[in-house]
């Protein structure tokens, strides 16, 4: 399933936090969203899984606008693992995940055999199928991230949004998780704040910043050094990995020297 942001702005407690944001995933790819804090980069992924109306433009799942078909219809097709847990606390790992079938549920429906296959399968995936019976409150951070990545798995949805799904996570489970997400045949954006992680496994970057779109493209050329620095005022440069090929990005310091801020900052693209 393809997603496409169509000129889309939004705005939050009077403020524009975003502005025209034009960008399309493709069926199967993976899109790495990234940016400094406060660039937007959860505001625009809201707009995709209804929690933030656009002020204009649209988001489209294929032709379809997310927010013109019902709440219910979307639930079915994007899953979502975001930071955010509270009402999952008081239950059980297990319940927790089953959550994630309820879109697919009739009425009240009850969980099928279908739904309890997805649940372990996605808890057995993620590492989690010793802790099914805990309270989600009473896990660890990492454990949580994990019990929430088992829960959008378990919705078996064609699009999957990921708002900083690394937090809290080892360096083992940090690389597990993008191979399980790169393993999937499903559209995926996630909000990422390790630049070098997004390089090593997404296909397409975007580079936010003050909700502009500022770069788009392979992580060769989205995160080109002139982007990175101009965006996150550190020094970087570009390696290549020996063995993969990929892009990796060393960082430093802002260079002291070169030419200062360029009144036209907003127009880098790749
Ligand atoms: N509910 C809200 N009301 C008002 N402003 C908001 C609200 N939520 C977010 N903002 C503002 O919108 C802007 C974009 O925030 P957003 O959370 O989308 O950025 P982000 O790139 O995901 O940031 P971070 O990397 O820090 O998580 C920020 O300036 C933020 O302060």
């Amino acid at each position: 399933m393809r997603v496409r942001f169509d000129r889309v702005s939004a705005t939050l407690g009077g403020r524009d936090v975003l502005h025209d944001v034009d960008l399309e995933v493709r069926s199967g790819r993976f899109l790495g969203l990234v940016g400094p804090n406060g660039s937007g980069k959860s505001t625009l992924l809201r707009t995709l899984y209804r929690a933030v109306a656009p002020s204009s433009g649209r988001v489209l799942l294929d032709e379809q606008d997310v927010w013109r078909v019902d709440r219910r219809t979307v639930a079915r097709s994007v899953a979502v693992m975001t930071q955010e847990t509270p009402t999952e606390f008081d239950l059980t790992v297990l319940d927790a995940v089953l959550l994630a079938r309820v879109p697919f549920q009739r009425g009240f429906g009850r969980d099928t055999d279908a739904d309890l296959d997805l649940a372990w399968s996605a808890l057995e995936r993620v590492g989690a199928a010793d802790v099914a019976d805990r309270l989600v409150g009473r896990l660890s951070g990492g454990q949580r991230q994990r019990v929430m990545l088992a829960r959008a798995l378990a919705a078996d949805a064609p699009v999957l949004v990921l708002d900083e799904p690394t937090n809290h996570l080892d360096i083992a489970f940090q690389l597990e998780l993008m191979r399980i997400a790169t393993d999937l045949d499903r559209t995926i954006i996630a909000a990422l704040h390790d630049l070098n992680l997004a390089a090593t496994h997404c296909d397409e970057i975007a580079v936010l910043r003050g909700g502009r779109l500022v770069a788009a493209g392979t992580p060769a050329e989205a995160l080109a050094p002139h982007v990175v620095e101009d965006v996150f005022r550190v020094g970087v440069d570009q390696l290549t990995h020996p063995r993969t090929g990929r892009p990796v990005l060393v960082f430093d310091h802002p260079r002291p020297t070169g030419p200062g801020p360029t009144e036209h900052r907003d127009e880098i693209h790749a």
